[in-house]
């Protein structure tokens, strides 16, 4: 880029007459750059590289001077380049040294990927093979990004554990080792006043999917601060490669409002802000002030809430959802995502959907995503007929503490489990699991408590078997090393009669010359669909029932053979289609509720269900290379 940039030498040097004489130019002061060499061989005297010290002034603004390996310095950006420069917003908020960013690059240097914690590596259900996998592909997705989803789309099954989970809860645990170039916005609470101004840095004028993250539980990982940016990214890689949102249209975001997380807050090369997390009316504004900034720059846009801790996540969804196209993944994917697996377990066992009715469910864990996925079955089994009374009757709900009753104190029960807890007539307010189900006998058994320590015990499983045909059973917690208990432990304990399906992919268990199908019970089986319907569909907001059509489109896709190998979902291989299909279900559900806001989305539903498939399909980008200059005029491409 010698028309843009160069070395700059001493104010008196006539090397600086030379730069002045060009307009536009701008100065580096790197010895040995190319510039220098340019200008030696161009007939000028050389200078010695001492005379390169000196101011140096960058003309290019935001990812361009990021992208640029001459004047790039990554975190090491102080404030006021910051700002000159159009970063704020593009880089995570510490400021770190040249000495924190050597010693980053050491490590590796030193000791290549290994250094990274290998405890971790095995705790979380991650092998080196996936670390050494994840790090081909990152590398590539920063390389070509055409090449990089190419690639994704036509091996999701084989990289969707790679770029997502489990493996991305690996990269988030180590995000501060393993950073290499920032990727998505960064905003913090040190911008409040700012956001509107720092939307603007972002180079793309069209985006159509933002998914946001405060960092406070990614996954079953706990708070990781800004750490937790992997997760906005992975799921937008599955936004391009599962629903054919176009790359350079969606944006993953990370909020900084500090973090607990003590041990990454003293860590020299973390990244996020240095203050405890921060709560009540102040967290608030740092959400509003963001929220509308990035409607008021893309207010086409879906907005995706990820991975907020249990405090926040409600209310935020609440916040927002009739304002914008807004829906919480842990709550609302996950709970779709669990009613359509409910209804493809009812199908392997041969019962019809109305059998939802009949279910008696163990739910354990009482957060976002399990107090989801109670509220959305609940909200299926009402629409087979039972009162609200009737369908919250038949839910048990574990915590920590047991099993949630009536006779739990209110002020440390949250509104949304309050309906379901077992009256007080019942008199077992914080029953163990093992009791609760040697007792009730559920039919369902659904974990989504996010710990380590193998929730479903031997007794648990053989309790489930002893009572049911064919027992379902969820372990839905992310990544592996947080589930409830693995396909393997499930069939061990059931001597092989369970419906099963696990959160982060795990192997289907051999057994007595049978192959025992897992299922995967994880929100990606929405929300890529979800967000490509709203969004075709300027749907403008994100109703229950959309989530509900979602949900009962699923099961429709797994073929009569999949069901009698015990499938629950339709295969992964298919997930292009899978995703259209529910967008095609929000499409049409947002017809009926008279938020179809797109006409042109209205007149391909009303040529029937091919013609809006098409339209669909129409719309999702292919990673293809296509020609990126004008071809002389007869030429093919
Ligand atoms: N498969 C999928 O698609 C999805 C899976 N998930 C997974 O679900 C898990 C939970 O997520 P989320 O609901 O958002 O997290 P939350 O933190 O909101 O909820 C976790 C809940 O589990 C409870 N809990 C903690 N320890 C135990 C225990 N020993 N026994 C029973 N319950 C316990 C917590 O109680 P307390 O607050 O009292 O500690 C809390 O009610 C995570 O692992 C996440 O990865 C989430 C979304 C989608
Ligand atoms: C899958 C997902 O969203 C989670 O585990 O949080
Ligand atoms: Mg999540």
């Amino acid at each position: 880029m010698a028309s843009r940039i160069l070395a700059s030498t001493t104010e008196s040097g006539p090397f600086l007459s030379l730069a002045r004489s060009v307009p536009g130019l701008a100065f580096l002061s790197y010895p040995g750059c190319s510039t220098f060499a340019s200008v030696a061989s161009s007939g000028l005297s050389p200078y010695k590289p001492h005379e390169f010290e000196s101011t140096n002034i960058v003309r290019k603004k935001g990812q361009d001077v990021l992208h640029d390996p001459l004047v790039n310095k990554g975190t090491a950006f102080g404030i006021a380049e910051r700002e000159r420069l159009a970063l704020r917003g593009l880089l995570p908020a510490r400021i770190l040294s040249m000495e924190a960013q050597v010693n980053r690059i050491m490590e590796d240097y030193q000791y290549g990927r290994d250094y990274i914690d290998p405890v971790n590596v095995k705790d979380e259900g991650v092998t080196k093979e996936h670390v050494r996998k994840w790090n081909v592909l990152q590398q590539l997705q920063d390389r070509n990004e055409t090449l990089f989803y190419n690639m994704l789309l036509n091996n999701f099954v084989d990289m969707a554990p790679i770029v997502y989970t489990p493996t991305v809860g690996w990269a988030c645990l180590n995000y501060h080792k393993v950073y290499r170039r920032p990727r998505g916005m960064y905003f913090s609470s040190e911008d409040i006043g700012e956001m509107n101004a720092m939307v603007w840095h972002w180079p793309e004028n069209e985006v159509d999917a933002i998914v946001v993250t405060d960092g406070s539980r990614i996954l079953g990982l706990g708070d990781l601060g800004v750490n937790g940016l992997g997760i906005p990214i992975g799921k937008l890689d599955l936004y391009v490669a599962a629903a054919g949102f176009h790359p350079t249209r969606v944006l993953p975001v990370v909020i900084d409002v500090g973090t607990d997380n003590e041990a990454l807050r003293s860590d020299p090369l973390y990244m996020g802000l240095n203050q405890p997390r921060m709560t009540g009316a102040r967290y608030y504004e740092v959400i509003d002030e963001f929220v509308r900034a990035v409607m008021g720059r893309w207010p086409r846009s879906v907005l995706q809430f990820e991975d907020f801790n249990m405090a926040n996540a409600h209310p935020l969804l609440h916040r927002y959802r009739d304002h914008h196209m807004v829906f919480n993944d842990d709550i609302q994917g996950t709970a779709a995502t669990a009613l359509a697996g409910l209804y493809g377990a009812l199908a392997v066992q041969g019962k019809p959907v109305t059998a939802l009715k009949e279910q008696r469910i163990c739910v354990v864990g009482a957060g976002s995503a399990g107090m989801g996925v109670v509220q959305m079955i609940a909200q299926g089994m009402r629409k087979h007929g039972l009162s609200e009374e009737e369908a919250q009757a038949r839910f048990w709900i574990n915590d920590k503490d047991g099993l949630i009753t009536s006779k739990r104190d209110p002020a440390a029960t949250m509104d949304v489990v309050k309906p379901f807890a077992r009256k007080v007539e019942e008199d077992v307010e914080g029953e163990r699991l093992l009791d609760v189900v040697k007792r009730v006998k559920p039919t369902v058994l659904i974990g989504l408590a996010g710990v380590r320590g193998r929730l479903f015990t031997s007794d648990i499983l053989k309790a489930m078997g002893e009572t049911n045909e064919q027992p379902i059973i969820f372990a839905m917690s992310n990544p592996t090393s947080r589930a409830e208990c693995t396909a393997e432990e499930a069939q061990k304990h059931t001597d092989g009669r369970a419906i099963f399906a696990s959160g982060s992919p795990m192997a289907d268990v051999e057994m007595n010359g049978r192959t025992l199908i897992c299922s995967q019970a994880n929100n990606l089986y929405m929300f890529p669909g979800v967000a490509l319907g709203a969004r075709l569909g300027a749907t403008h907001h994100i109703s229950d029932n959309m989530l509900m059509a979602a949900a009962e489109a699923i099961p429709t896709l797994v073929p009569k053979s999949d069901l009698d190998r015990g499938c629950v979902y339709p295969s992964l291989h298919r997930i292009r289609h899978i995703s259209c299909r529910v967008a095609m279900a929000v499409i049409t559900m947002a017809y009926e509720e008279g938020h179809l806001h797109n006409p042109r989305a209205v007149a391909a539903l009303k040529q029937g269900d091919d013609a809006l498939e098409d339209w669909v399909v129409d719309h999702q980008y292919v990673p293809e290379y296509r020609t990126l200059i004008e071809l002389p005029q007869g030429v093919m491409e």
